[in-house]
């Protein structure tokens, strides 16, 4: 990995204030591996509370609405995520966009927001399992890219490689499709920001765990993991960030 491995941990809906513990036990995780960076996306009512003892990791939301304040019942914006501690935000997550409509316009609009407040961006894209077996794989993740990467530049971002069907499923895609994919979407970055697309990491996420971490890592253009289920705990999430480390020292 040329980049600065970037290992993320998405908590989804999942966590309360007494798993700040785990959350702990992840931070003098990530203090030991000085050369990862490591971050936590909790929900949002724990995105304070775990900012404020955060030392080594970073703090993220998992969403972002678009516009900075107004009658949006239910939403969180990007200043008031800044101003909660985080310094990162998933935009995209394919959750939001099957369950919350999300379209790759409503994704962009989202991205721009967050950097606008400071905040950086993990951007997720990937394909269905219908998608995939109709051989539309990477046409539907360029798509994406095209559709909802903020035009302004590359200037935080990090982009998720996703498939849907690798989601919490315990399926992952052979290291030659991951292969394929990370190439494909690093020219899309180079087509879309010239030079600086090569400085973009590019996670892959789905079924990520301490069992596979090491060989998806270690795919070409694999910059890093955004990952579900095996980050909430810290044990499990510990192993995936030491592979990640492991790979640096060769
Ligand atoms: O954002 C994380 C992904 O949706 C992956 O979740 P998973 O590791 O539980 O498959």
């Amino acid at each position: 990995m040329a980049l600065r491995p970037y290992i993320v941990g998405n908590w989804k809906m999942n966590g309360l204030r007494a798993t700040l513990a785990e959350a702990r036990a992840i931070d003098r995780v990530a203090a030991r591996y000085p050369a990862v960076d490591v971050g936590i996306a909790p929900p949002f009512t724990l995105v304070h509370a775990m900012a404020e003892e955060a030392q080594a990791m970073a703090v993220g939301g998992q969403d972002v609405h678009a516009k900075p304040s107004g009658a949006f019942t239910g939403n969180i914006s990007a200043p008031m995520l800044e101003d909660a501690g985080a310094r990162f935000t998933i935009v995209g997550h394919s959750e939001r966009r099957s369950l919350h409509g999300e379209s790759d316009g409503d994704v962009q609009a989202k991205a721009v927001a967050a950097r606008a407040a400071g905040l950086g961006v993990i951007l997720c894209v990937g394909e269905t399992e219908a998608e995939r077996d109709a051989g539309q794989a990477e046409a539907v993740v360029s798509g994406q890219l095209h559709g909802s990467l903020p035009k302004e530049g590359a200037e935080g971002l990090a982009v998720a490689y996703e498939p849907v069907w690798a989601i919490g499923t315990g399926r992952v895609p052979s290291v030659e499709d991951v292969a394929a994919m990370h190439r494909a979407i690093r020219a899309d970055l180079v087509a879309i920001y010239g030079d600086a697309g090569k400085g973009v990491r590019i996670l892959y996420g789905g079924s990520v765990n301490a069992g596979n971490a090491s060989e998806l890592l270690g795919v070409a253009d694999v910059g890093g993991a955004l990952v579900g289920g095996a980050s909430l705990t810290a044990e499990s999430f510990a192993a995936i960030i030491n592979a990640a480390a492991m790979l640096i020292e060769g």
